[in-house]
């Protein structure tokens, strides 16, 4: 039997979700064994992924957020490309076998893929059904709508109007793929040239100037930059709307203390009359360098199996997370899934509105970094310790300068 590792950043229901898809794996076949180990959140499993690669001590298996991506697939040599390992383990594999949004995230400049799809998600507008009831209003299709209609009338019913998990992700990333406009020059980051961060631009000035005009005006609430500060308010029912993963979905149908539902992320009719697709976020499994060639075989079943309907359609109940090929969400539609719940396909609809030039992702190196010094300066922003003018021009200069330190790691 040949043993492999698989380090993860799934907590709580999604933990015990990915111990499942091991245990089932395992007792497929009796050749192979996968461990998942729980190595804390992304960043702290990226971390440590990469400490135990210098070390040579890297797992076989490894997941890595969408905003390490760049990170990973930039350390030459340091994976397998998951296309090489499957067709070298005369394992089919085919780009189009994969929904749109899902398909070049991971994948190289010449559209070959590297990581493995596994848990891709996307930011969805979770709303309370009964705020919404109370306050005669229905879930807002723009901002505009949002100020001016959505937010005074759940204010005046007593709720907080709305909240999100993490600014950089969903009103950053994803508020440039849903306006369909360019996040990076360089075709985003995939091309071959140098990359320049386009952060300082007016159509997101304009989004976080609303966001602290709505703070100051009771319409918006933060309550820090962790991947958790934000969700608990909304469980108990005290949010109207709340901006986070479709893979929280499953978790939150276990601790919402209310009926939910979901929606489409809301766009500005002022900077598009066609808002397009977002782009996938979650994480992809990478196949670490450095294995026998009997363990690559392991791993390399392992994804085989991963990515089969059955398995794909039990993990995106469970969680949330969009099933990642055309043929599980065919399955999960075929068996009545979105009929009894119409919320958990929010997320696979979003990926495929319809696509723009600059919907397909974004390829940025030290990318963690780039998040962390957007929420430092947009927590400045919302406690008024600086101008959105000043705080976008930080960010620009700092990620810029990050992205110049991880180009000359690239020789
Ligand atoms: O919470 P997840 O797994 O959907 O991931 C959200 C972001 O894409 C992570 O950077």
């Amino acid at each position: 039997e040949t043993q492999i590792t698989w380090w993860h950043a799934m907590g709580g229901a999604l933990g015990e979700a990915v111990n499942e898809i091991a245990t089932d794996f395992n007792a497929s076949q009796n050749e192979f064994k996968i461990t998942p180990v729980f190595k804390g959140t992304y960043e702290e499993t990226l971390t440590a992924g990469i400490a135990a690669f210098r070390a040579g001590e890297q797992p076989n298996v490894m997941q890595v957020f969408d905003a390490g991506a760049a990170t990973v697939i930039g350390a030459k040599g340091a994976t397998v490309p998951v296309q090489d390992l499957l067709a070298s383990n005369g394992i089919d594999f085919n780009i189009e076998d994969y929904i749109p949004g899902v398909r070049y995230f991971y994948a190289d400049a010449d559209g070959k893929m590297i990581g493995m799809p596994f848990n891709s998600s996307t930011p969805i507008m979770y709303y309370n059904v009964e705020a919404f009831e109370k306050a005669g209003v229905t879930p807002p299709k723009t901002w505009e709508e949002f100020a001016s209609v959505t937010a005074p009338a759940l204010k005046e019913a007593g709720y907080i109007p709305m909240a999100q998990s993490h600014l950089p992700w969903i009103f950053t990333e994803n508020f440039f793929s849903r306006h369909n406009l360019p996040f990076a020059t360089n075709d985003n980051g995939y091309g071959d040239g140098e990359t320049k961060i386009l952060v300082n631009t007016p159509e997101i000035k304009a989004m976080f100037t609303a966001l602290k005009d709505w703070k100051d005006q009771g319409f918006f609430e933060w309550y820090g930059t962790g991947w958790n500060d934000n969700q608990k308010p909304f469980e108990e029912g005290k949010i109207g709307m709340w901006f986070g993963s479709s893979g929280s979905f499953g978790g939150l149908q276990q601790t919402a203390a209310m009926p939910f539902s979901a929606t489409l992320l809301p766009y500005w009719e002022a900077v598009t009359t066609e808002p397009t697709q977002t782009f996938i976020g979650g994480a992809a499994l990478f196949a670490m360098s450095g294995k026998s060639d009997e363990e690559n075989k392991a791993t390399a079943e392992f994804f085989r199996f991963l990515a089969s309907p059955e398995v794909q359609v039990k993990w995106h109940k469970d969680t949330g997370y969009v099933p990642i090929t055309n043929a599980a969400y065919e399955l999960a539609t075929a068996q009545g899934y979105y009929q009894e719940k119409p919320a958990a396909e929010v997320g696979v609809l979003q990926l495929l509105l319809p696509a723009g030039d600059n919907t397909k992702g974004y390829r940025m190196g030290f990318y963690v970094q780039i998040r962390d010094v957007m929420n430092r300066e947009y927590g400045r922003i919302l406690t008024g310790e600086t101008t959105v003018d000043e705080a976008f021009a930080t960010i620009e200069k700092e990620a810029n300068e990050l992205l110049e330190r991880f180009n000359k790691t690239q020789g």
